[in-house]
This record gives structure tokens, C-alpha cells and sequence, in this order.
């Protein structure tokens, strides 16, 4: 993997969400919390930024499990002022108007429904909404388009996930939360790493050499040692979800 200075990172990434939330002339950011690695980075490093007082975490649960304890841990924590909203009542509202939803679909009304409430707190507090992709998810569309792919700023888009786990250790983020195996929390049992059908470890190496040194594929897979079968799959995800990493567009006249 490339090597960078995470201190130097967390520096430009503490300066980069003061200097948009002051170029927006907004009274401060609103985070989703879900007590997993991603938001709690996002969290500490805008608490970072603006002060505590000028972030504020959504906790928005759909299961009862241990992440709520984990996200509250998060907020706590930093002294953040928090919000625990639970968003079974809505998704469920909105599986009753669709007639019933497969558990991918309503995982990304999940997503789709978090966004929403992010939106209206920025809106009636003039803040921010601050997303929590990461590099390694928006290459391979590992995310709901519109739901926790949207957000004013991502400042960790730029970041695979193995380095915010570097990140995270510098920022001081709980052990617990980044010892947790990554998942996007859609379903019972569901995680990243299962889905996506490979490690962060692997998928990383991959996507810096094919992405960002452009190198052959095959030169790739005699690098890391790996069959070229699986340099072509992650190839195949960075193609089939072009679609999300842009504006929607039409035909040009
Ligand atoms: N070629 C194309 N050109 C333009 N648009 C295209 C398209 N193909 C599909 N689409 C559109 O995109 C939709 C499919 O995209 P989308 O709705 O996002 O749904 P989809 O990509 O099928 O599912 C989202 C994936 O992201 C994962 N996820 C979601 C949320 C959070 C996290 C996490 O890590 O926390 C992970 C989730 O587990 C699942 O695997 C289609 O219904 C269609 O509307
Ligand atoms: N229960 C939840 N409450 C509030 N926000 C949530 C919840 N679940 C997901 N989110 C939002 O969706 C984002 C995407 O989830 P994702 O799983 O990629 O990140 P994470 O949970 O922070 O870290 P990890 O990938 O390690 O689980 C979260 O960072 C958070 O902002
Ligand atoms: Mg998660």
C-alpha cells in the first residue's frame, strides 16, 4: 500500500471541514453515528475541526443490538450532544406503501431513510451533512446510492479503509470500535467483508495498484501473489458501479 502520514492527514482533513463549514456559513456538522469505525473517525475528526459543540450525532437504529451501546460509547466519548432516533416505525412505513421489500432493497431504504433525517437536522440547524465513505467503498459501490453514499462532504472518501484504521488509532477512537469487524449493519449477521467477498487487506492493495499506479492486471496478480481471477472481480466491481460515483445524466444536445 502507499504510505502516508496519517498525522499529516488528520491535520488536512481537520483543516479541510473547518474550511467548508466556513465557507458555507454554517453553524456546524451533523453526523450519522451507527458505532461503527467510519462515523466515529468522521466524528472525532470534526469534533477536531469545529469543538464539540458544533457537531451532533444521529443515532438511528433499526435492529436492537449492541451497536446503539457502541454508538452512544462514540458520542459520549467526545461530548457530543446526541440524538437516538429509531427508524423501524418509518422503514416500515415505507416496506407497507412498496407492498413488501427483499432484505437487500429494504437495507438501502435503511440507508435512503438515515439520509433524510440527516438532511432535515442540517436543514432546521444550518449545519452540515458530514458522510463517512471511504475510498475502498466508493471504488467497488459498496454503498446505498443517494442513501449513505450522500452527504455535503466525505472526508474520508479519499482514504482506503485500511488506512482509516490507522487514522482511527491516532484519533484516539475506542478500541472496541475499531477492533469491530466493518458492517454496514442491513441485516442480522451481515458484513462487509462477506459481501464485497474479499478482505479490506486484499481489496486495497488491488484497487491502489489498479487505480491509482494503473498497473496491468496480471502484473498486479504476480505481485500480490493471487490468482488473476481475483483482480478481475475487483475490476468488475469498479465498472459496474460507474453509475454511483456520478450525477445522474442524459443525452447532451
Ligand atoms: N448501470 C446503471 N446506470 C445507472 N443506474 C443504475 C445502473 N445500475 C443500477 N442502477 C441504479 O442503482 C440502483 C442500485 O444501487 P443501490 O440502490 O445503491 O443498491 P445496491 O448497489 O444493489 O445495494 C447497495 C449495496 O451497498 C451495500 N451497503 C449499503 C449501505 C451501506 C453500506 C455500508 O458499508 O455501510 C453498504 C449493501 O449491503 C449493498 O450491497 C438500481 O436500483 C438502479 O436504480
Ligand atoms: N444505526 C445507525 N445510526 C446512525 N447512522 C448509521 C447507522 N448505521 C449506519 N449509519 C451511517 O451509515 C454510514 C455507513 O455505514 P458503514 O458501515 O459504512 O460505516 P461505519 O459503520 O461507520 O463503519 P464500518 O464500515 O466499520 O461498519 C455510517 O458511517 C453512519 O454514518
Ligand atoms: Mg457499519
Amino acid at each position: 500500500m502507499r504510505v502516508l502520514d496519517y498525522g499529516a492527514a488528520i491535520d488536512r482533513i481537520t483543516w479541510f471541514i473547518r474550511e467548508k463549514v466556513g465557507e458555507a456559513g454554517a453553524d456546524g456538522v451533523v453526523v450519522g453515528i451507527s458505532g461503527g469505525i467510519d462515523s466515529a473517525t468522521v466524528a472525532h475528526l470534526a469534533v477536531r475541526a469545529l469543538g464539540k459543540d458544533k457537531v451532533l450525532g444521529l443515532i438511528m437504529p433499526y435492529y436492537e443490538n449492541g451497536d446503539l451501546e457502541d454508538a452512544r460509547l462514540v458520542c459520549e466519548a467526545l461530548g457530543i450532544d446526541y440524538r437516538v432516533i429509531s427508524i423501524k416505525p418509518i422503514v416500515d412505513e415505507f416496506e407497507r406503501a412498496v407492498g413488501g421489500l427483499d432484505v437487500k432493497s429494504r437495507g438501502n431504504v435503511m440507508a435512503r431513510t438515515r439520509m433524510v433525517l440527516l438532511y432535515a437536522h442540517a436543514n432546521a440547524m444550518n449545519r452540515l451533512v458530514l458522510g463517512t465513505s471511504n475510498r475502498s467503498e466508493v471504488l467497488t459501490g459498496y454503498f446505498t446510492k443517494w442513501g449513505d453514499g450522500a452527504s455535503d462532504y466525505a472526508p474520508l472518501i479519499n482514504l482506503y479503509k485500511t488506512e482509516v484504521w490507522e487514522i482511527a488509532k491516532l484519533l484516539g477512537v475506542p478500541e472496541r470500535i475499531i477492533k469491530k469487524k466493518p458492517t454496514a449493519g442491513l441485516w442480522e449477521g451481515q458484513t462487509d467483508e462477506d459481501e464485497l467477498g474479499i478482505s479490506y487487506r486484499l481489496l486495497d492493495e488491488i484497487l491502489w495498484r489498479m487505480v491509482d499506479l494503473g498497473k496491468e492486471k496480471s502484473e498486479i496478480a504476480e505481485e500480490l501473489g493471487i490468482p488473476l481471477e481475483r483482480v478481475e472481480y475487483v475490476e468488475k466491481l469498479i465498472r459496474g458501479s460507474e453509475h454511483k460515483r456520478r450525477l445522474p445524466v442524459g443525452p447532451v444536445f
